[in-house]
């Protein structure tokens, strides 16, 4: 296997010849929204720290930040266009599952049910997405600028080991806490008889989604190990999904 240092040579040489045929303007909507991105969540850190300070709870925390959190995650679908047009090389399949279950976490779980918006378990996956967002934004962005110190390199591609399960542990959580009140409201159903004559029950739907993470997670988080390899260590690694 290559040493470190000859892996870094081909590595910059691989990144600028992908640089150069991405395109200008690509390169240049990518570094605006990398930074838009990464001011976003630093917003959001910095008032979730100020609240905590403050009021020395997390209580009513969510509903301070939720306007910001929901609109730059919402932001975020259009990473799934980057994929799609080819400006990124990314999946669409992965970019679109991690995407789109974080939506389906903010607007149809933690939104729309307010009395879970108190829950630890809230707190744990929004500060796991923040400090993981920060990471992933600012490492795109001094990347594109060719200007990446390895401290971010590094955390971007070991820091998920971690935050991952983390994450995934709090949304999980999250999505168990809102049963009873899915159940007893029932939100979102649609019950027979009716003029479409179809039924809906959310909360078997909300079953089904954490379900959904015992297939769906592992792929991921086998497919940012793959990165990892690929990046820190410059191994060639064929993801099954390009
Ligand atoms: C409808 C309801 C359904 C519910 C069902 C739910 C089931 C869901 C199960 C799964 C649940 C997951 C929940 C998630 C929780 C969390 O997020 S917890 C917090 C921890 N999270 C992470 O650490 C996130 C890790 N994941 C990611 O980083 C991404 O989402 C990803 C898509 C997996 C990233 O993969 P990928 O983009 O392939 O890796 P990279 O190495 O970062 O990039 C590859 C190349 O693409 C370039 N690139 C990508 N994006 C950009 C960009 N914005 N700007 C510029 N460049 C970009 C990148 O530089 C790489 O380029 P090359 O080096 O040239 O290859």
């Amino acid at each position: 296997m290559a040493s470190g240092e000859e892996d870094g040579t081909v590595e910059e040489k691989e990144t600028n010849n992908k640089k150069r045929t991405k395109g200008a303007i690509a390169t240049a909507w990518l570094t605006f929204y990398n930074i838009a991105m990464t001011a976003g969540w630093l917003v959001l850190a910095v008032a979730m720290v100020r609240y905590y300070l403050q009021k020395g709870t997390h209580k009513g925390l969510y509903r301070n930040i939720a306007r910001t959190l929901k609109f730059f995650q919402t932001f975020a679908l259009l990473e799934v266009g980057h994929c799609a047009i080819g400006i990124v090389r990314t999946s669409v399949i992965v970019t679109g599952v991690q995407v789109c279950s974080r939506i389906f976490m903010v607007w149809f779980v933690t939104n729309s049910i307010r009395q879970i918006q108190n829950e630890e378990s809230v707190i744990l996956f929004v500060v796991v997405w923040t400090i993981t967002e920060i990471t992933r934004y600012s490492f795109y962005t001094f990347n594109l600028l060719n200007h990446l110190p390895y401290f971010i390199k590094w955390a971007r591609y070991n820091m998920f080991i971690v935050m991952y399960p983390l994450g995934v542990i709090g949304e999980l959580l999250t999505i168990h806490a809102s049963l009873p009140y899915v159940r007893r409201s029932g939100m979102y159903s649609l019950r027979l008889p009716n003029k479409y004559n179809v039924s809906f029950d959310y909360y078997y739907f909300l079953i089904i989604a954490m379900l959904s993470y015992i297939p769906l997670f592992p792929q991921l988080y086998f497919h940012m190990l793959r990165q990892r390899r690929r990046v820190l260590h410059g191994e060639i690694v064929v993801d099954k999904e390009e």
